[in-house]
């Protein structure tokens, strides 16, 4: 398999920072983006999903970094008496690029079946945002059944819009429910056997032609060059934090394709 042009490298802040820390972390992202070149010759996409009530200065912090913000939730409905929700609609007229749907805490801590996750995807696929859709199986396991799991997550995720034919290409983040939140990540024989079989699956589908496959869950610099070409980017959580590891990420992006940074990898 040739390895794609690009990487897509994605951090989710979750509920990790305040309000101004998420502002800081953005500045400092916005400096590394303007002159990094895997970012300025488009050898990496990054987004970064902070929270709700940063999402607006975030992106106005990150305009012209070609850095895009999305959102971690959003609500299966576009508007409405849905108290406390946020729509697709929303976050599209705010300028957001991408709706994460189906991560494994929203699964866990606050009960969003499959059902949900379909309601979610469709919402965001019909808003114009692309799906940011986690998949992975909850405990260790082989890597075939974990690919025949998070094949059929996608499946599923992905009824509701083929039903209302919004189909449209995404990023299928593969997370390792065991691997999140731990001290390292999946091995990386284990990532790319389920990350080939999701790769393959998106591959037949049309509709889906540029989407995306990359691996979250205790992922940090030192991993993307471990990985093959099934795997399209990394999804970031605690590992992002430090501003520095973000740089040597994108510094390990320009590394795949063979242009080391000066004084990086
Ligand atoms: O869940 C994740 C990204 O959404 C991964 O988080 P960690 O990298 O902190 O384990």
């Amino acid at each position: 398999m040739p390895r794609p042009a690009s990487v897509t490298i994605g951090v989710s802040l979750k509920m990790y920072f305040g309000h101004h820390e998420t502002l800081n972390w953005c500045r400092r992202i916005a400096d590394i983006a303007d002159r990094h070149p895997a970012v300025t010759g488009g050898l990496a996409e990054v987004f970064v999903l902070p929270s709700f009530p940063t999402l607006v200065p975030a992106a106005g912090l990150l305009a012209g970094t070609g850095v895009r913000v999305g959102a971690q939730d959003l609500c299966a409905h576009d508007a409405g008496a849905y108290t406390g929700e946020v729509s697709g609609a929303q976050l599209k007229e705010i300028g957001c690029g991408y709706a994460e749907v189906g991560h494994a805490e929203r699964r866990r801590l606050f009960h969003e079946d499959e059902a949900v996750v379909a309601a979610k995807t469709a919402a965001a696929l019909r808003n114009g945002l692309t799906p940011v859709l986690c998949v992975g199986e909850p405990e260790r396991t082989d890597a075939a059944q974990a690919a025949a799991r998070c094949v059929a997550e996608v499946e599923s995720a992905l009824a509701d819009a083929e039903r209302a034919g919004t189909l449209g290409p995404l990023v299928v983040a593969y997370e390792p429910q065991w691997a999140i939140g731990a001290p390292e990540p999946a091995s990386p024989e284990h990532i790319r056997a389920v990350c080939a079989a999701l790769a393959a699956w998106l591959a037949g589908r049309g509709p889906l032609a540029g989407s995306r496959v990359v691996y979250g869950g205790s992922a940090g610099p030192g991993l993307l060059t471990r990985l093959g070409p099934e795997v399209g980017g990394l999804f970031l959580g605690r590992f992002a934090h430090d501003p520095a590891a973000f740089e040597q990420i994108l510094d390990e992006a320009m590394a795949l394709h063979g242009t080391p940074v000066a004084g990086g990898v």
